[in-house]
């Protein structure tokens, strides 16, 4: 996730925007253009454990924020069959999330505030970033500034604070930070809704990073290096300390798979569109494996046919 002080839509990835093909998805547009900017959480909507964040040993900060996935007048997608895909993909998991929240795992750089943006959008849900959080909780301007003001441990602490307040609320798409898998009691919290492991190759990570550069992703910044090999080292070390964690989401959703599933073996080539497709593909998936839980896959219909013959 990227730092910095407003929290509107940092990451400009490829693929999403005008840029990418320009067609204006038909759904989203009206719906963006009305709600464009960030929304407040107040008590009345998100609840008072959201205000509750606050860092240990830290002063009240400004109240949360959370983000829409609307870059103004700009496309969300590639094509309106692209946009329609995601929404038909969206309706189907809806009805069985009953608004437990989703949380998106992954290493840094594997585009879960990219991706996440889009799920809210889509499911009509809130996008918080708890890196975001915690900068607000403490009252600092990053991520990098806490770390090197206080520690990796402060952080680490606030990080656990904010996911246990986020746990409490319904309807979110939270963007984890990377290293949020470590702490067993962050699943503690994270189990209240369902979680998502964006499995993203160390190559491609590291040259997202090197492309906007290790100074804002503390763990990656090594002066002595070249972005690149910063960012590929250090991944490579952080992805064997954390060995299994991220196996420990619901879903998994592998780049590689998807890039074989189109027929190239290019995971760069994959638009955060297609990935938040295949995330709802897996969510499908995962609550049609736990029905006690999520519901029978089939009671979508049977509701809304009840609902159709109640509005009679
Ligand atoms: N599918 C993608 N293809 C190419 N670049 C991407 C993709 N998804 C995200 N990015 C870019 O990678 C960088 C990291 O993405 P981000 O969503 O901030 O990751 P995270 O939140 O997991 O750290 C950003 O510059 C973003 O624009
Ligand atoms: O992997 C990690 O330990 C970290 C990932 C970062 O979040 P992103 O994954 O959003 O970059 C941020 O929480 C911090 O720099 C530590």
């Amino acid at each position: 996730m990227e730092v910095g002080a407003s929290m509107a839509m940092q990451s400009r990835a490829p693929g999403v925007g005008a840029g990418a093909g320009g067609r204006r998805s038909a759904f989203l547009g009206r719906e963006k253009q009305a709600r464009a900017g960030s929304l407040r959480v107040g008590a009345g909507t998100a609840g008072a454990a959201a205000v509750a964040v606050r860092a240990r040993g830290t002063k009240p900060v400004a109240p949360l924020r959370c983000v829409r996935a609307s870059r103004g007048n700009e496309s969300l997608h590639n094509s309106v069959d692209e946009a329609l895909l995601l929404k038909r993909k969206s309706e189907e998991v809806l009805f069985h999330l009953n608004g437990r929240c989703i949380y998106l795992v992954g290493m840094m750089g594997s585009g879960k505030s990219t991706v996440g943006k889009i799920l809210a959008e889509v499911l009509g849900y809130s996008f918080f970033d708890s890196d975001k959080l915690v900068e607000q909780a403490v009252g600092m301007p990053s991520v990098a500034e806490i770390f090197k003001v206080h520690s990796e441990a402060f952080f680490r602490e606030n990080e656990s604070s904010v996911l246990r307040d986020l746990s409490s609320m319904r309807r979110l798409v939270v963007a984890t930070g990377g290293g949020a898998v470590i702490r067993p009691i962050n699943w503690n919290y994270m189990k209240k809704g369902l979680s998502v492991w964006l499995d993203v190759p160390l190559d491609a990570l590291a040259k997202r990073i090197a492309q906007v550069g290790t100074a804002s992703r503390p763990l990656l910044d090594q002066p002595s290096d070249d972005p690149y090999t910063a960012a590929f080292t250090k991944l490579s070390m952080l992805a064997e300390q954390r060995g299994d964690a991220y196996a420990n989401a619901d879903a998994r959703v592998s780049l590689e798979e998807i890039a074989a599933k189109q027929g190239h073996g290019d995971v760069s080539k994959l638009t955060p569109t297609d990935i938040a497709i295949e995330a709802l593909l897996k969510i499908g998936n995962f609550v049609a494996e736990h029905p006690k839980t999520y519901g029978q896959v089939g009671d979508l219909q049977a509701d809304s046919q009840s609902r159709r013959i109640q509005a009679l």
